[in-house]
């Protein structure tokens, strides 16, 4: 960097340019003593985001160089707050002691970055993802430091943005040149933390290598993933920038695991927001399930809201846990007790491997791993629980962590009392020579006012002078011979003797082995708890599971759940529902369940829910989506009972908070949510749409409406389970007109003193919307309300001769003729000729022929 003109160049001031040269994209810290500094446009960047002093260093120069700092010791509460506003800090440290001499030596050692943040005692699990796109396809790494877990795959877009987006990572690494695509995208998490990196970082076939030899395997295909695949890339490229960052080895990253691309039930980016799947505060299905005892736990059971799984087989498992432990109370609380015991094992590791952990870590592995015996011992003789328990022998280094380590370990290592008495009989030896010393001083001020008979004499220490002897000016004629001049104060004189000189000798050196024992002892204890780092990742990330499952278990049990029937049909059959987290905040008044109702028997795979504002019909949606959620996580769920066919994807169109901030209108919103479904719905989507069309003039947002449900009535291949709210009462003629579309209703009773919403699911159509009721609840003056009963009546009039045209109109047979066409014309316009084989070509035209005679009809 360039100083500002003015400035001199001083050796420290050289070093400092030297690093910010090599960082430029970062914020440099840089130590001095006790305090951070920073200088130049960093102090003034810091002293704005953290509101801390700005300040100038301007010894001998006029110019003043800006500066602010920051304690060593509290670090890391400045490091949170810059990281979470999006900044980059190099820490350079101190590599030598400062003797006042010559300049002392430092270096960079880390970099704090958004995706590798992993504070001790705060949320910041350091996760980051890596991506590339390819065509159509996309491929992620998703890497969590604090379980150090790492998955890879490749998939079609949307999958993997949906992947992507429940991952929410802190950081993201992109192959150079394609932050548009990302931008386009992934618009939910276009403004994290991007990273770019060069396409050779991303080249499967040299990560494949570079990842085989970090873990001794011969090919990536011993794990599950192909050495040719663009994910291994993306893997490498998360891992090494992890390295890079942290300066040191990710050995506790010990395996990729392939995340399949049928393996989770996909929530698009609007589902996961719609349904505040994990939000923060007390709306989020998360938080309706936490009963967690460790962030362990709860970091797990994010992570299964998130990716619901998709394997029946892999679901009963879990359901089968939940079962005994929601049945087995005592069982459950004796865990509960045992698990809140244990502390955040992973992430400790994790620090501890990246060289960012402190005594305060190996406390924390040492905590844990007294629980584990415990915890193993309690669940082992079940037959269910006991597959759950793992090859997690850590038992050596627990006994060695509990010998070495004292119960209140202080953070940093300097502060001194890590090392527990008894488990170095040097480290003791040298502790008791420091203990005894105000003993010791005090025998030996005792003596001297014998020796002397200075009745006044004192011993003493001081920082800057050591020991002394101090005489107040009235018996300086009586001092000893012996005695050595050291310090002239303003009414005694201070002395030194050999033998308080040797016994400060003593003291200080003592002070000196204690620090450099410790270092050593701690050093060797994090090496020994490194060795073992795979029984404790294991250990780790079985007490995870087990809390989420005690979790889900807590919650079925004591709110009345029951367990799902999951099976190969496409039915969605639930008795008695209630919305997991509305029954919860809803107090004293109770939540009135109500029925879902498609089956094979009755044919019915389409639902249209009309019925006044307020009378529960988003609350009656979304707990349809919800309840298949937590189906298929192998949680129990809120109802008397339920059979649900396996379902692929949750769609959603609900609102349009988000995306409003942003600046879309609220109709394109609602169309480029609609087209999604429309696009990718299978024949084992659920489909949640509260008011399609809406945002737009009445007989054009019917007539989409009308349209959709017609679409998703009468594909072919993609029959989805739908739940379609509308304000529309014109659509409620659909049931009548084609086959498996069913009209419920939001049941209402009308008084002399309005109207009264039961909550309650009917099986017919609303007789009309209540608006105008409504708008009576809300207070709209009276004259504004008969005005509005007088034009109602003259729009119902108009509007009923208006849906005798539209029954009329050749429906079904168009829309369908209109999409296959589209989807034709779509292929022909994607295809690219110049990069295409005579032999493709040939099979394109020949596919597309084939296509094309089917829709025209031909035989
Ligand atoms: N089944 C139920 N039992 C008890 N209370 C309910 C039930 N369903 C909904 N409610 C209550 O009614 C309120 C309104 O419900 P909801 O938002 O679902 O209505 P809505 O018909 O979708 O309204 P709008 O069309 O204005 O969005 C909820 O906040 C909840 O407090």
């Amino acid at each position: 960097m360039e100083l500002p003109s003015g400035i001199k160049m001083t050796p420290m001031l050289e070093q400092y340019t030297y690093w910010k040269d090599k960082y430029p994209d970062c914020l440099l810290f840089f130590r001095m003593g006790d305090f951070y500094e920073m200088f130049f446009d960093d102090a003034e960047t810091a002293s704005s985001v953290l509101d801390i002093t700005l300040t100038s260093r301007s010894k001998d120069s006029e110019a003043r160089i800006p500066m602010a700092g920051v304690p060593f010791h509290s670090v890391d509460s400045y490091l949170g707050r810059l990281v979470a506003a999006g900044y980059r800090v190099a820490i350079c440290e101190q590599m030598t002691e400062p003797d006042g001499r010559t300049l002392v030596e430092r270096s960079v050692i880390r970099i704090v970055t958004p995706g590798t943040w992993m504070p001790e005692n705060a949320e910041g699990d350091g996760k980051i993802a890596a991506l590339s796109f390819a065509g159509k396809e996309i491929s992620v790494a998703l890497l969590e430091s604090a379980s150090g877990s790492l998955r890879a795959g490749t998939f079609q877009l949307e999958g993997g943005v949906s992947l992507l987006t429940a991952f929410s990572p802190n950081e993201i690494i992109l192959r150079r040149g394609q932050r548009d695509e990302f931008i386009k995208n992934c618009p939910l998490i276009a403004e994290r933390s991007v990273v770019e990196r060069d396409k050779g970082d991303f080249s499967p076939q040299q990560a494949s290598a570079w990842l085989c030899r970090r873990w001794g395997i011969a090919s990536l295909s011993a794990m599950g993933l192909d050495d040719r695949d663009e994910a291994a890339g993306a893997a490498a490229a998360a891992l090494k920038y992890l390295e890079e960052t942290q300066f040191s080895k990710a050995s506790h990253i010990t395996a990729v695991t392939p995340i399949l691309p049928r393996e989770n039930l996909i929530l698009d980016q609007s589902t996961q927001t719609n349904l505040e799947l994990i939000d923060k505060g007390e709306t989020s299905l998360f938080w309706s399930l936490n009963k967690c005892r460790t962030s362990m736990g709860r970091r797990l059971l994010k992570e299964w809201i998130t990716s619901p799984l998709q394997d029946i087989d892999a679901i009963e498992r879990r359901q089968d846990v939940v079962g005994r432990l929601a049945e087995k109370r005592k069982l459950r609380s004796a865990l509960f007790e045992l698990l809140a015991e244990c502390r955040d094992m992973g992430k400790a590791l994790s620090r501890l491997t990246l060289k960012m952990g402190s005594p305060c870590d190996l406390l924390a592995i040492k905590e844990t791993l007294k629980m584990l015996p415990e915890i193993i011992s309690l669940i082992k003789e079940d037959e269910t629980l006991s597959p759950l328990v793992p090859d997690c022998d850590a038992s050596e280094l627990s006994a060695l962590l509990f010998a070495a380590i004292g119960d209140s370990a202080p953070r940093m290592l300097r502060d001194g009392g890590v090392i527990k008495p008894g488990f170095s009989a040097e480290l003791d030896k040298w502790r008791d020579v420091a203990a005894n010393s105000s003993s010791r001083l005090a025998a030996f001020e005792e003596g001297e006012r014998e020796r002397s008979g200075i009745k006044n004499l004192k011993a003493g220490v001081n920082k800057v002078f050591g020991y002394y002897i101090e005489v107040p000016k009235g018996s300086l004629s009586r001092v000893p011979a012996d005695y050595i001049r050291k310090q002239t104060l303003v009414g005694a004189e201070r002395f030194i003797t050999e033998e308080l000189k040797k016994f400060e000798d003593e003291i200080f050196r003592a002070e000196g082995e204690i620090q450099s024992i410790e270092a050593k002892l701690y050093a060797e204890l994090v090496e020994r708890t490194l060795d073992a780092s795979a029984s404790v990742q294991r250990g780790a990330n079985f007490i995870a599971e087990l809390d989420s499952f005690a979790s889900l278990a807590a919650v079925a049990d004591e709110r009345g759940y029951t367990r799902p029937k999951i099976d190969m049909s496409k039915d969605f059959v639930v008795k008695n529902a209630r919305h997991p987290v509305v029954e919860l905040t809803l107090g004293k008044n109770p939540f009135t369940p109500n029925d879902f109702n498609f089956s094979a028997e009755n044919g019915r795979r389409i639902a249209l829910i009309t019925g006044p504002n307020m009378a529960g019909k988003s609350t009656y949606l979304r707990m349809a989506a919800l309840i298949a959620i937590m189906a298929h996580i192998g949680s129990f769920i809120p109802a008397e009972s339920a059979k649900i066919g396996l379902v692929d994807r949750v769609f959603t169109r609900i609102g349009a908070r988000d995306e409003l901030a942003r600046g879309q209108s609220t109709f394109m919103v609602e169309m480029v949510e609609t087209a999604n479904i429309l696009r990718h719905a299978t024949d084992r989507s659920l489909i949640i749409l509260d008011e399609v069309g809406r945002g737009t003039s009445t007989y054009d947002g019917l007539s989409i409406a009308w349209a959709v449900v017609e679409f998703l009535q009468g594909q072919e291949h993609a029959k989805p389970r739908v739940l379609f709210a509308t304000h529309y009462h014109e659509l409620t003629q659909m049931a009548d007109l084609l086959p498996g579309i069913v009209n419920l209703s939001m049941g209402v009773e009308e008084s002399e003193r309005g109207i009264v919403f039961l909550h309650k699911i009917v099986e017919a159509p609303s007789d009309r919307s209540y608006g105008i009721e409504v708008a009576r609840l809300a207070g709209i003056p009276s004259a504004v309300l008969r005005r509005s009963q007088e034009l109602l009546a003259k729009f119902e009039e108009e509007g009923a001769q208006k849906n005798e045209e539209m029954k009329q109109s050749p429906h079904s047979q168009l829309t369908l003729f209109d999409v296959r066409q589209e989807a034709i014309l779509e292929e022909l316009a994607a295809c690219d000729p110049d990069n295409m084989t005579p032999l493709s070509a040939l099979e394109l035209v020949s596919r597309l022929r084939g296509e094309s005679r089917k829709v025209l009809g031909f035989k």
